[in-house]
């Protein structure tokens, strides 16, 4: 077990309560960016979550051109092709928050649209998977998000899992996992962003937050796909947050912490912990969420 104090964020769900005359501007929009040919499930998987926890708008910069349609059975979600000039279309988009990672793949087209999110200014990024791995293979990529966390304090999270953690800190897999305190508090040194070190006891730290553990979460939760749900509930929760006062410290505690007492509350149930899929866990965060509020 480790000895840190709990991560307890979810009384400030309440904050997310909708005034009767809130509309989807006040839940922000949010640009999810990834789903390179054979992961466009990663992209449509965060997607799915922006969606089902409050995000005003769900628009995806898909990198799979056969996958870049719109989905029937997901109607609600603004399905691009992204294309050459990365940084004009996140500009003509004005997103409230920019995603990036799930299934992003590593071709070039993927790097000009990370470093086209890296130096977008200001707003809340997410940052995960194939988009931190590409970080850790750039130099040029590290030092943009650490400019970018320089000028904008805390406006970005990464939330690497044990593997893509030992990536960027140069380390192997069990080094990380032998001593998880001293790696998260690395990973904030190098990259100043809020991090999330994920995996069973997620830790969630940054440079004005000493690390939290989070207590919930279980097994069932290792099943492709479960990340990248987190990723878009946090982007969820964190473009909601702009208008109803929860930062992104705030935001991605939230998120971390719904993302495991859902995957809890479903084994409580015996759905799971073997077979449970992201999906599920999706309906059952929007289920804890409305309840809470
Ligand atoms: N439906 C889809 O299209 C999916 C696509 N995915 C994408 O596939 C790409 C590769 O990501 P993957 O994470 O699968 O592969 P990676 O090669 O990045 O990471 C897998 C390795 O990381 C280590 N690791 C991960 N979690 C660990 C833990 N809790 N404890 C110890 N070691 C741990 C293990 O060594 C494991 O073999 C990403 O872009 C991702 O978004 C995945 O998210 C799965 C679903
Ligand atoms: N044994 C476990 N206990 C608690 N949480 C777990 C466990 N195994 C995996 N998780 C959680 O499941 C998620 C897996 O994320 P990740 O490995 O990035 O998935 P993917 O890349 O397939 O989307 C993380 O939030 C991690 O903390």
């Amino acid at each position: 077990m480790i000895q840190l104090p709990p991560l307890n964020t979810l009384e400030l769900v309440s904050r997310l309560r909708r005034q009767a005359t809130e509309h989807k501007g006040n839940a922000g929009k949010a640009l999810l960016i990834g789903g390179a040919p054979g992961m466009a499930g990663a992209l449509l998987l965060a997607a799915n979550a922006c969606l089902h926890l409050g995000a005003g708008w769900t628009i995806l910069e898909m990198l799979d051109p056969a996958s870049a349609h719109a989905n029937a059975e997901q109607a609600e979600l603004m399905i691009h092709l992204a294309s050459k000039d990365a940084g004009q279309l996140i500009a003509n988009t004005q997103p409230d928050l920019i995603a990036i990672g799930p299934g992003l793949g590593s071709s070039e087209l993927a790097k000009d649209y990370l470093r086209a999110c890296l130096l977008y200014p200001r707003i809340p990024l997410v940052i995960d998977a194939d988009a931190l791995n590409l970080i850790a293979q750039d130099k040029n990529l590290l030092e943009l998000l650490q400019a970018r966390n320089r000028t904008f304090h805390n406006s970005s999270v990464i939330t690497p899992h044990p593997g893509e953690a030992a990536r960027i800190l140069q380390l192997s897999t069990q080094a990380i996992q032998a001593d998880r305190i001293h790696a998260i508090n690395e990973l904030i040194k190098l990259t100043n962003s809020i991090v999330v070190l994920k995996s069973h006891h997620t830790l969630v730290g940054s440079s004005n937050h000493p690390p939290l553990v989070c207590q919930q979460g279980n097994p069932g939760m290792g099943t492709g796909g479960m990340g990248d749900v987190l990723t878009g509930a946090i982007a969820a929760i964190a473009a909601q947050g702009i208008e109803h006062h929860l930062d992104l410290w705030e935001a991605t505690g939230i998120a971390v912490q719904l993302h495991a007492s859902a995957a809890d509350s479903l084994v409580a149930r015996h759905i799971g912990p073997i077979g449970l899929t992201p999906t599920e866990v999706i309906l059952e965060m929007r289920n804890l969420l409305n309840r809470l509020i």
